[in-house]
């Protein structure tokens, strides 16, 4: 299941408007922001879903019976552009447990790439929803070799896919891998480059979030 949060959030159109614009992207602070904004609107409508159950609580006068998200969430994200979006969404869902991916493109002398993922740290996800934040939906071939790999880690009850923008490829590729999975997205752009940026898009999320990297 695919949902475009800007179809139904105007704010959300804002901040991805900002996250886009070369006039305002270089505030590197608005940047995150605009990033964590959007992973607090996606916790907020992915809460929606969650099993909630009954529990009794005390209040300073009486007792009273309240609903509470049933089982916690695990929340996980690919280092080091994922950062901002992953922190919005533990700022909604702030008792989730968090599991953490470094991935990185290896490119050769033809300027292709393959993922290499080199460190995964996850809590157990055994019967318990799944969150997974990548800010830039490109291909989908580093949020496939991540999710591959945190899968080892037990079996979610629920799958949820969280990105400020997504290629419509990045999205079709994820939807053919795991049928399952809820995908939230910002916005979807059209097309890919050659090098695996989505354009128009934004530009690299990580550098903007944190200055750009040496290429080595
Ligand atoms: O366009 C893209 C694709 C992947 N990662 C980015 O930061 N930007």
């Amino acid at each position: 299941m695919l949902t475009i949060l800007s179809e139904n959030f105007s704010l959300v159109n804002e901040w991805i408007n900002e996250l886009r614009n070369v006039d305002v992207q270089h505030d590197r602070m608005r940047f995150r922001r605009n990033m964590e904004r959007i992973g607090e609107i996606a916790a907020f409508e992915i809460s929606k879903g969650l099993e909630q159950r009954e529990v009794e609580i005390q209040t300073p006068l009486d007792t009273i019976k309240v609903k509470e998200i049933a089982v916690q969430p695990v929340i996980t994200t690919i280092l080091r552009a994922g950062v901002p979006l992953f922190e919005g969404i533990l700022n909604y869902l702030d008792r989730a447990d968090c599991g953490f991916v470094a991935a990185y493109r290896k490119h050769d002398a033809n300027d292709y790439f393959s993922i290499k993922q080199d460190y995964l740290t996850c809590p157990s996800i055994e019967g318990r929803p799944l969150i997974v934040g990548d800010p830039m939906l490109a291909t989908g071939a580093s949020l496939i070799e991540a999710i591959k790999d945190l899968l080892t880690h037990g079996k979610p009850t629920q799958l949820h896919i969280v990105a400020a923008i997504a290629s419509r490829q990045g999205v079709e590729t994820i939807e053919k891998a795991y049928p399952e999975a809820k995908i939230w997205v910002g916005a979807i752009d059209d097309e890919l480059t050659s090098k695996g940026y989505i354009t128009p898009g934004l530009g690299d999320a990580g550098d903007l979030s944190y200055g750009e990297k040496l290429q080595r």
